[in-house]
């Protein structure tokens, strides 16, 4: 399932925080979501899941209109801060997520060793969480996150905190998942990780100041960073500033 956002907006406390985006993802695809901190991506994302509600322009997954309830049986989402058990063991913390999706209690059990493999932690599957790494809780995360086969997922920052070893390790895991046919949604500030994406939507102070496809976006700057770009607007804004 493809993702649409047409002509967004939400304001916090009197200040847009989103300022009119529109974007469409294909499914299937990668498309990063970035920009720097405090620009806005994790607000588009919890607009995306239908967390909170636009106050204007709508966000449909498929064609369905979110927010919408049935819809996230079909959407998966890892949030930044990683909502796990400290006290529970790696395979409890997907039983209790897995028991939301109202599974049976022996697909439940082939599903924990399925996604606890596809992240690397079956050896670790009895250790309680709290004795995890950054790392470790992060592929945890990742495994709750898609326990339900979703169609589109949703990834917000996964890859801050973790070893350049690691974030390859999590980067073909996204991989792997994309080729089942999931669209995959991701956050990040760290520019290298474009080319990892399809497609990157490049957010700067609540704006989508550009949205491409990641070769189209690389031919657009002089080096082949995509920093380039965001300097670019930086510098259009504070121009347009003093005018
Ligand atoms: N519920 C809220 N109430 C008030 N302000 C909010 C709320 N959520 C976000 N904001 C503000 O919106 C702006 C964008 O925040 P957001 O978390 O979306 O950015 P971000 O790009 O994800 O940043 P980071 O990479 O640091 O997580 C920030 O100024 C933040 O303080």
């Amino acid at each position: 399932m493809g993702v649409q956002v047409s002509n967004v907006s939400k304001s916090f406390n009197q200040k847009e925080i989103i300022k009119d985006i529109s974007f469409t993802i294909p499914t299937g695809e990668i498309c990063g979501l970035l920009g720097p901190s405090g620009s806005g991506k994790t607000t588009m994302i919890r607009l995306m899941i239908g967390a909170i509600a636009a106050d204007q322009g709508t966000i449909q997954i498929g064609d369905v209109e979110m927010p919408n309830m049935n819809m996230l049986k079909k959407v998966g989402f890892m949030p930044q801060n990683d909502a796990l058990y400290e006290d529970l063991s790696a395979e409890a913390n997907l039983r209790f997520f897995g028991g939301l999706y109202h599974f049976d209690r022996h697909q439940l059990e082939k599903r924990i060793d399925e996604v606890l493999s596809l992240v690397d932690l079956t050896e670790h599957r009895k250790k309680l969480v709290r004795n995890f790494s950054g790392g470790m809780k992060k592929r945890l995360s990742l495994a709750a996150a898609i326990f339900h086969h979703p169609e589109v997922l949703f990834l917000d920052e996964p890859t801050v905190g973790i070893d350049p070893v690691l974030r390859r390790t999590v980067w073909d895991q996204f991989q792997a998942i994309k080729e089942t046919g999931t669209t995959i949604v991701v956050s990040t500030h760290v520019m290298d990780e474009v080319t990892e994406c399809d497609k990157a939507a490049l957010i700067y102070e609540g704006s989508l100041i550009q949205y491409d496809s990641v070769n189209k976006l690389l031919e657009k700057t002089d080096n082949g960073r995509v920093e380039e770009l965001f300097f670019i607007a930086s510098r259009e804004r504070e121009g347009g500033a003093g005018q």
